[in-house]
C-alpha cells in the first residue's frame, strides 16, 4: 500500500506564523488557553465557567457504579449503526463540548488540532496520529441516532466506580450527592478492587472513552495496545495528571501510562481558534484509517 506523507498543514490565515516557518519547531505548550486563562482553570470566571460547573454537578451526582455498567452492556453490543470513522468525524463537527474551560470550537477542529500537533513532533509514529484524530470520537453518542445522550454521561473528566471519589477530582464537592458515596461497599479506598487489579478490571464513570475503545476493539482495529489504552483512558485526569489511584494499576499500566502522557500534552494545549484545513489533511488520515480499520465499523 502507498501512503502519501503530507506536511502538517495548519491554515494559519488568523495566524502571524507562516506554514513553513512552523514546521520544524516542536510544539510548544502556549502559556494560555483561547481565553487567556491557564489551561484546566475550573475556578476561574470565564464565559465557560458556570457551563462547565453545571456540567460536572449534574455528572457527579448520576455517574454511578450501576448506571455504568448498564451503559457499558448497552453500547458494548455495537448495535446502533455502520460508519467508518471519517464519517463520524464529520458527526462531530455539530458539537461543543460543555464540560471543556479551554475550548468552545466544534469538536472535529479539535480532533485535526491534536492529531496535527503530535503529527509535527513525532512524524514517524503514523499510529500515534491515528490515535489523536479518533479519540474523542464516542463523543458521537450525543448524535440523535445513539438516542441523544446528554453531555454528563458523553464528556468530561473520567474516574472510576466502586470505590471512594478521589479528591483531586475536578469539581469534587458534587459527588456528596452521588448515592455511591453513601454505599459501603463503594466509598472505601479500594472498594470493591483488590490492590493493582490492573485498570482494565475497574468500572470507570461511562463515557466517550470508554465507548471508543469498545468500538475500536469491536472492530478488530490493527492499532497498538497503546493507542487502546490512551483511547479508553485520556479523561482519567486524577490518574494520569494527579497521580491517583495507583493502587488500581498493574505493571502494563504504569508502562501504557508514559504513551498517554506523551499524547496528553497535545490533546490539553494544542485546543486553540486556529483552524486546519480539512480538505488538505483528509488524503492522509484516510489512508491511516485504511491501514488500522476496516472501512465500516459497527457503532
Ligand atoms: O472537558 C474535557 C473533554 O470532554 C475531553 O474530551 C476529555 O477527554 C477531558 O477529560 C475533559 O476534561
Ligand atoms: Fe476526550
Ligand atoms: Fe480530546
Amino acid at each position: 500500500m502507498t501512503v502519501i506523507v503530507l506536511e502538517p498543514v495548519v491554515d494559519d490565515t488568523n495566524d502571524t506564523n507562516t506554514q513553513n516557518e512552523n514546521v520544524d519547531d516542536e510544539f510548544v505548550v502556549p502559556e494560555s488557553n483561547a481565553f487567556g486563562h491557564n489551561f484546566r482553570d475550573y475556578e476561574k470566571d470565564s464565559i465557560r465557567k458556570e457551563i462547565v460547573q453545571e456540567f460536572y454537578r449534574k455528572n457527579h451526582i448520576y455517574q454511578t457504579f450501576e448506571f455504568a455498567k448498564k451503559k457499558k452492556e448497552h453500547y458494548g453490543k455495537l448495535d446502533k449503526t455502520e460508519m467508518s470513522i471519517w464519517e463520524c468525524c464529520e458527526l462531530l463537527n455539530e458539537y461543543v463540548d460543555e464540560s471543556d474551560p479551554d475550548l468552545d470550537e466544534p469538536q472535529i477542529e479539535h480532533l485535526l488540532q491534536t492529531a496535527e500537533a503530535i503529527r509535527r513532533d513525532y512524524p514517524d509514529e503514523d499510529w500515534l496520529h491515528l490515535t489523536a484524530l479518533i479519540h474523542d470520537l464516542g463523543k458521537v453518542l450525543l448524535h440523535p441516532a445513539f438516542g441523544e445522550e446528554p453531555q454528563w454521561c458523553v464528556v468530561g473528566d473520567t474516574f472510576p466506580l466502586g470505590c471512594a471519589f478521589d479528591e483531586s477530582i475536578v469539581h469534587h464537592q458534587f459527588f456528596k450527592e452521588n448515592p455511591d458515596s453513601g454505599n459501603p461497599a463503594f466509598n472505601t479506598k479500594q472498594g470493591i478492587y483488590t490492590e493493582n487489579c490492573g485498570l482494565d478490571k475497574v468500572t470507570m464513570s461511562w463515557g466517550h472513552d470508554e465507548y471508543m475503545y469498545l468500538v475500536a476493539k469491536g472492530n478488530n482495529t490493527t492499532l497498538p495496545p497503546a493507542a487502546l489504552f490512551i483511547i479508553r483512558f485520556h479523561s482519567f485526569y486524577a490518574m494520569h495528571r494527579s497521580g491517583a489511584y495507583t493502587f488500581l494499576m498493574n505493571d502494563e499500566d504504569e508502562e501504557m501510562l508514559k504513551w498517554l502522557q506523551v499524547f496528553n500534552k497535545y490533546d490539553l494545549y494544542s485546543k486553540s481558534k486556529v483552524r486546519i484545513n480539512q480538505e488538505q489533511v483528509k488524503p492522509y488520515y484516510l489512508s491511516l484509517i485504511n491501514k488500522y480499520f476496516p472501512e465500516k465499523l459497527k457503532w
